[in-house]
């Protein structure tokens, strides 16, 4: 198909959802009816580093619905609902009319069910698969946002749901030493999902601010690495407790299968895309209620062994445990 009716292919199975659009796919821009502020986050899902570029469980539909959901994670960290999302794809030849559709499609259904429009988006050539999306969020004004940089010293420290699945997933599909790990076949599945279908805590991470949350992130790089984002923006340190850290199901049997500690698989694996947030102690039982793990709390940074950032700590003790890290 050319390149404009492969556009017109696609455009024609996605919907409106809000009454903000007035101008959607087609035009040389969209044009949304602005809310009072403006929340945007884009984020790139490459092939081969965001997944394996050869293996069967890597669909159209998978890489469709991942680039989404991890820039709509993002939203959620800051606390706000979906509005629209804009979708840059890269194609290589190997990727013919019939994955482009279904990878749009699967982008349609996840908009559907968080309330995303897409919006607009471009189409290009390239040499290997690569995503871009760009979303848009709106609160009603600045203060009603979760930042990174309103960690309060007292607060407590905690998680959304439950880490190192994903690590674990993508163990299943890369390191064959994973493979002897004995799971049952709904964990493991459970595994793999976690790693190629996230699902972004957009609800969670509204409540959380209602709740009176102060600051957020969502756990892209693990929490050995996004917790320390919140410390340095917020002046602060959190000290975590890395044997608190709640692990899904399977994440010890895969963690011991492939040598590793399963708590570092939970602090540093990465992409689980959970919530870490801080708040003040008499919060802690209604936040514990809407699904959060205690795991730490923020102190004061004071001194040359106590920069702001993050400390995890086992048995009291600091480790030197680092999260993903694109150029290291
Ligand atoms: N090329 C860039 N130009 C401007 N700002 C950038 C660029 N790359 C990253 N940033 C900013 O740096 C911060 C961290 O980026 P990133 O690690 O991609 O965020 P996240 O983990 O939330 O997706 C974000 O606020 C982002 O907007
Ligand atoms: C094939 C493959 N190898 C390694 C990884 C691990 N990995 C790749 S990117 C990443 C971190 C998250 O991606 P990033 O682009 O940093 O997202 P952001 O922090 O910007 O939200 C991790 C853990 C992977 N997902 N797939
Ligand atoms: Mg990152």
């Amino acid at each position: 198909m050319a390149e404009r009716d492969l556009i017109s292919r696609f455009v024609a199975g996605l919907r409106t959802r809000d009454d903000r659009l007035l101008i959607g796919p087609g035009d040389d821009a969209a044009v949304v009816r602005a809310g009072a502020v403006a929340v945007t986050s884009t984020d790139t899902t490459v092939l081969g580093v965001h997944l394996p570029a050869d293996d069967p469980h890597v669909t159209p539909d998978v890489v469709g619905h991942r680039a989404l959901a991890t820039a709509l994670s993002d939203l959620a960290a800051m606390g706000v609902p979906a509005g629209e999302a804009y979708v840059a794809l890269t194609l290589p030849t190997s990727w013919d009319d019939g994955h482009v559709i279904a990878l749009v499609e699967a982008m349609e259904r996840l908009a559907a069910a968080t309330g995303t429009t897409i919006a607009g988006g471009d189409v290009s050539s390239g040499p290997a698969l690569v995503v871009t999306v760009t979303v848009v969020g709106w609160a009603d004004d600045e203060h009603a946002l979760l930042r990174r940089d309103a960690a309060r010293a007292g607060d407590r420290v905690g998680v959304t749901g439950q880490l190192g699945g994903s690590a674990a997933g993508l163990a299943l599909l890369v390191d064959p030493r994973a493979r002897t790990a004995t799971l049952t076949p709904n964990v493991r599945a459970a595994l793999l999902d976690r790693y190629l279908r996230p699902e972004p805590r957009l609800a969670l991470g509204q409540r959380l601010l209602r709740l009176g949350a102060h600051a957020a992130i969502d756990l892209s790089d693990g929490v050995a690495t996004d917790a320390g984002h919140v410390g340095r923006a917020s002046g602060l340190r959190l000290r975590i407790d890395v044997d608190r850290l709640p692990r899904q199901l399977g994440v010890d049997a895969v963690a011991a299968a492939v040598g590793r500690d399963p708590a570092q698989l939970a602090a540093a694996g990465g992409e689980d895309f959970e919530l870490l947030v801080t708040a003040p102690p008499e919060r802690a039982g209604a936040i514990a209620r809407a699904g959060v793990t205690w795991i730490g709390e923020v102190a004061e940074a004071a001194g040359d062994d106590a920069a702001p950032g993050v400390v995890l700590e086992r048995d009291g003790r600091p480790l030197g445990w680092a999260g993903f890290e694109h150029r290291a």
